[in-house]
């Protein structure tokens, strides 16, 4: 089967699905991928339901789909480290390579960045995938392509932690435990911390938070964000308070609160993606002297290091999937994702034959509340 069937997202709340002609390399140092399996992202369903996340502005038709998976069919001229029928993470934004942000590692940063899924730039969720090389990672034999398909989020997460420089024996609060917060509270573990507490305001997101990865979890209050912030420390028994403080929710109490959480001189990492602007305890960051940091998407080393935890074992992307769809039924898929009871599915290529699909059905009125939702922000 040689289907190149796309996900099209047309405008908000409208998409269809399309046989597009299968793409051909643009340079002798491209490879084309066959699509195995694509991870649903925020993003994605925020473009869904919005058709626009800050100034990028869904204007035409555009693929969904950036977190993929797939296997070389074709490669190109020059290209040396990759054969037919490798199995690949695909690494979906491509840097200009010669700007100052690019040339001094920090490719993520590129103002040229062409990034799958994000306008005007089609996404994976498509049959076949044009990528240059050097953005195509080999799986290990003992990781599965659908682990494969988590790498990205894991990238993320891989970043983020990055930016926490966390030290052997540091104690991590990551706000959130959506896929980008559980998956910081693994990497935060793999990276020597000893004391992982995951922070949330929904119980059955701790559960499983506990069950993954984290030594602690708060439920979060709907107190003010010092009062939170004193009940989070004596909860988890954090002294004098946590030496990394990382937000993966992207939420305005979560932001405030975490000001109060981390200890003099410690650490905060700004992850999630939420409204553009809040009311931030900046004297705290000051008195303080807390280091805080960005973290966008992923840059040098990131992809590789996050296929390295999987291999390792450290890292259990596949504790995260709740199971997998057939091609035909992503837009179920993305309701599913925004309904919220699932943590990631998985949508399979259109040339792939899904053995024991998950159920797709969907509580109609749980999700029209979730998706008449205001978040002001990216996912
Ligand atoms: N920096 C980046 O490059 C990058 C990349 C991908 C995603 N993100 C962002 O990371 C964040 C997490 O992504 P995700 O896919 O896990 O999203 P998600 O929506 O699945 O997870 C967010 C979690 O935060 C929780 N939450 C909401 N309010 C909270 C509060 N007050 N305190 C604690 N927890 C709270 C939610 O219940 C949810 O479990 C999003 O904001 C997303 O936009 C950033
Ligand atoms: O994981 C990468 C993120 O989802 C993207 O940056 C997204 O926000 C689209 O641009």
């Amino acid at each position: 089967m040689t289907s190149n069937l796309s996900f099209i997202l047309n405008k908000p709340n409208d998409v269809t699905f399309e046989e597009r002609p299968i793409p051909k390399l643009k340079s002798p140092h491209d490879v084309l991928v066959a699509v195995n399996y694509t991870g649903i992202c925020g993003s994605d369903v925020h473009y869904w339901l919005h058709g626009a996340i800050g100034h990028f502005v869904v204007k035409d038709p555009m693929v969904l789909g950036h977190e993929s998976a797939g296997t070389v069919v074709e490669v190109g001229s020059e290209v040396k480290t990759l054969k037919k029928g490798d199995r690949i993470a695909l690494e979906p934004g491509y840097p200009c390579r010669r700007c100052g942000d690019c040339l001094s590692g920090r490719y993520n940063l590129c103002h040229e960045m062409v990034f799958a899924a994000t306008p005007p730039y089609d996404g994976t969720l498509t049959g076949f995938w044009v990528a240059p090389f050097d953005f195509c990672y080999k799986l290990p034999e003992n990781v599965s392509l659908q682990e494969g398909a988590l790498i990205e989020p894991l990238a993320v997460a891989v970043h983020i932690t990055k930016q926490a420089r966390i030290q052997p024996g540091n104690s991590v609060v990551v706000m959130g435990a959506g896929p980008v917060g559980l998956l910081c509270a693994a990497v935060a573990k793999a990276f020597g911390a000893t004391k992982v507490v995951s922070v949330d305001i929904v119980q059955s997101k701790l559960d499983f938070a506990k069950s993954f990865a984290a030594t602690h979890t708060y439920l979060s209050q709907r107190v003010s964000p010092e009062e939170n912030a004193k009940q989070l420390i004596a909860a988890a028994d954090l002294g004098a308070g946590a030496d990394v403080v990382i937000d993966a929710s992207g939420a305005e109490p979560s932001i405030q609160a975490s000001l109060h959480v981390v200890r003099m001189g410690g650490t905060y990492v700004q992850g999630g993606m939420g409204k553009a602007d809040i009311n931030f305890p900046i004297m705290a960051l000051c008195l303080k002297e807390v280091t805080a940091r960005g973290s966008f998407r992923y840059g040098s080393g990131d992809y590789k290091l996050a296929i390295e935890l999987v291999a390792a074992g450290k890292v259990d992307v596949k504790a995260l999937v709740n199971g997998i769809v057939p091609f035909k039924n992503a837009e179920e898929a993305f309701k599913k994702v925004k309904e919220g009871e699932v943590i990631k599915i998985l949508i399979a290529g259109p040339n792939e034959k899904v053995e024991g699909a998950l159920d797709t059905h969907v509580d109609e009125a749980k999700f029209q509340a979730e998706a008449a939702k205001k978040d002001g922000g990216c996912c």
